[in-house]
């Protein structure tokens, strides 16, 4: 007994010594773990672990950072305001963060599920043109594809409304390729618009907004004109960027008491921070979004201002990702259903098990599928209330 005091007594400095290397331990780990945590949940920094000792300093930046955005203060996904283009290291992470196609786990290739995914919207919404009665190219700006496409037109007047923008990175795909959602919905009672809007870079995303503002009034117009009850609205990866700059402040205001025709809003697997876009070539070649530092953060929803929707009662976000979208889209999710929320608005974020960036629209022209049964619900439980 006494001999095991006089031990540890003894044992005391070099105890002292032994913690502070168990220290140095731990605060190296932590950094190196900071970093991981920032290169896996990317949209956050995303900076590949290099071991060049330039990279050091990185990594101390990116480790006060993080302890930024743990402690609540951090405000910026990327990080790259005023910090000039990334590495290639860096920008080689998000080519692939922002490929959605290359994390699918369906095919051999990501050209084979954009190939997929091309015939098989291309495919289901000629179906859909042939079974439903529709009202195609009615006009809501004076562009080309400034136009919508109704489904379901035979519904009375006043049938519950659900209006779907496309994704495709603002640069392609197209209304007539995106009205696969519309079967189910129609079948049970609801009509369908699918929304054409101008793509990149004929139009800047800048230009593009506006372009989609001008849709979304027209589709409250509509709305209120035929005595429509409940309007709700999805989108799909950019087409979700869009409806999230589409409803800002000016918006609701140039559009009155009519924006609280709007009830769900279905955002599916979102681009809600175009910062990183700005470097992509993937994505923005030769800048054919038209972003840069000027407009970048402020094209980005989640840096945005939701305060003025308080005001819109019985506005409901519902916000999904897929399992097999990247680290930085699920962060992307996360995080806008969270900037939501701390607006006091009723946001609930989903991730969908199984599915990729592309399936997760294309199980729409399913009845049972998760997000077709929500929209239906979204309206049974409106009537209700
Ligand atoms: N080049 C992209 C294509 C893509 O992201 C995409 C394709 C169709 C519909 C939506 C998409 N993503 C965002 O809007 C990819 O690698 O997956």
């Amino acid at each position: 007994m006494s001999k095991q005091i006089i031990a540890s007594t003894g044992s005391r400095r070099l105890i002292t010594r032994r913690s502070s290397i168990g220290w140095a331990l731990f605060v190296a780990y932590f950094a190196l773990a900071a970093n991981h945590h920032q290169f896996r949940s990317s949209s956050v920094a995303v900076v590949a672990v290099d071991p060049k000792p330039e990279h050091v300093a990185l990594w101390l930046s990116n480790l006060s950072r993080y302890v930024r955005f743990r402690s609540g203060k951090f405000d910026c996904l990327a990080g790259m305001d005023g910090q000039g283009a990334p590495s290639e290291s860096t920008l080689a992470t998000w080519e692939r963060q922002y490929s959605p196609s290359a994390w699918s786990v369906r095919f051999q290739t990501p050209d084979e599920v954009i190939s997929h995914h091309v015939n098989f919207v291309t495919s289901e919404s000629e179906r859909n043109r042939e079974a439903l009665e529709t009202s195609l190219n009615v006009a809501y700006g004076s562009g080309d594809r400034d136009k919508v496409d109704i489904y379901g037109d035979d519904l009375p007047p006043d049938a519950p409304l659900f209006v779907y923008i496309h994704g495709g990175y603002w640069q392609m795909l197209e209304k007539e390729t995106s009205a696969y959602s519309a079967k189910p919905l129609v079948d049970r009672g609801v009509r369908v618009m699918i929304v054409g809007y101008e793509l990149c870079p004929a139009v800047t995303l800048e230009e593009l907004v506006r372009q989609i503002k001008a849709a979304g009034e027209f589709v409250l117009n509509y709305a209120a004109e035929n005595g429509v009850k409940h309007v709700s609205m999805a989108g799909h990866s950019a087409g979700a960027h869009l409806i999230q700059s589409m409803i800002d402040h000016t918006f609701q205001n140039a559009v009155g008491e009519e924006f609280n025709l709007l009830k769900d809003v279905y955002l599916i697997s979102g681009v809600y921070n175009v910062q990183e876009l700005r470097y992509t070539k993937s994505v923005n070649k030769d800048n054919l979004l038209g972003i840069d530092d000027t407009n970048a953060r402020r094209l980005s929803p989640l840096f945005a201002n939701y305060d003025h929707l308080r005001s819109a009662t019985g506005l409901r976000f519902h916000v999904y990702v897929a399992q097999h979208d990247s680290d930085v889209f699920r962060e992307m999710s996360t995080r806008m259903s969270e900037h939501l929320k701390t607006y006091g608005l009723n946001s609930e974020l989903t991730v969908l098990p199984n599915l990729d960036h592309f399936d997760i629209v294309e199980s729409l022209a399913s009845a049972d599928y998760a997000i077709t049964t929500a929209i239906l619900d979204g309206i049974v439980g409106s009537s209700k209330e």
